[in-house]
């Protein structure tokens, strides 16, 4: 099914899922910020990476997505290193966007053309993102006026329109009010059921337990609970995940 929505350019690379890291590790100034031995992202489904400030979440998903590069240790995509002609098969969006100076329809458009689309099916496309985004009555709107959420709108809509078997989100509704954030967890979960593979970060619990089929809880570098998101939130297996759900402060 998920064919159909893909370019000439994405038929024709290999699968990435899953994804895998092997003995990941970071340190810094004899601080472990990333200690992760091993870790799958296969399947379907959305994951939630959730856990106190400075646990290492951002720092897992750019390793994991090829962006960084580990001390030790080796992240795979379907059994080779992350390279350029796979990112075509993968999206991701920052917790504060990066648009082109341009207009919010042409930052889609550019997207699109960028993996394979010719220039008429890229506009078709981009329109259909900006509605389902809400933002068609912005769409020649320069992408620099925007508010903060509706770039955040935009940079999902954009990473969407792609179609990437993975997509990765860090904290996407960080900023955004009560209708935004509604939006964007109906884009993320219609993705999902689409068949998109995604994992985000999220600081809101609530938010984790609407769309996670899975949590992935850090703390200090490590990954301390991989669980269904009823086991984690109804039974977590650890006291540590036990007290972040209860509010209480990790140290
Ligand atoms: N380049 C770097 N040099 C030194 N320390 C770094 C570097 N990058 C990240 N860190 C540290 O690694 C730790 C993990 O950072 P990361 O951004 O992954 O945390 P996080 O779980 O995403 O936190 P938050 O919820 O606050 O966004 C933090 O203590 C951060 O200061």
């Amino acid at each position: 099914m998920r064919d159909a929505h893909r370019s000439p350019l994405q038929t024709a690379t290999k699968p990435i899922l899953p994804v895998t890291a092997e003995r990941l590790f970071v340190r810094r100034k004899g601080r472990v910020l990333l200690d992760v031995p091993s870790l799958t992202i296969g399947g379907t489904g959305t994951t939630v990476l959730v856990g106190p400030n400075g646990a290492g979440k951002s720092l897992l998903l750019n390793v994991m997505a090829g962006l960084r590069r580990p001390d030790s240790g080796v992240v795979l995509w379907n059994g080779v290193r992350p390279d350029r002609q796979r990112y075509c098969r993968f999206g991701m969006v920052l917790q504060r966007p990066v648009l082109l100076r341009r207009s919010a329809r042409s930052n889609i458009e550019y997207a699109l053309r960028s993996v394979g689309y010719g220039n008429a099916e890229a506009r078709e496309r981009a329109g259909h993102a900006l509605e389902a985004a809400g933002l068609s009555a912005l769409m020649n709107s320069s992408a620099r006026v925007l508010s903060g959420g509706e770039m955040q709108r935009l940079a999902l809509a954009r990473a969407l329109a792609t179609a990437p078997d993975l997509l990765f989100l860090d904290e996407p509704t960080s900023s955004l009010d009560p209708a935004s954030t509604q939006t964007i967890e109906a884009m993320v979960k219609d993705a999902s059921k689409g068949g998109m593979r995604i994992v985000l970060i999220a600081h809101d619990l609530a938010q984790a337990r609407r769309i996670g089929d899975e949590i992935i809880f850090m703390h200090r570098g490590k990954v301390v609970e991989h669980a269904p998101t009823d086991r984690f939130f109804g039974s977590p297996a650890t006291a540590e995940a036990n007290d972040f759900i209860s509010g209480k402060i990790l140290i």
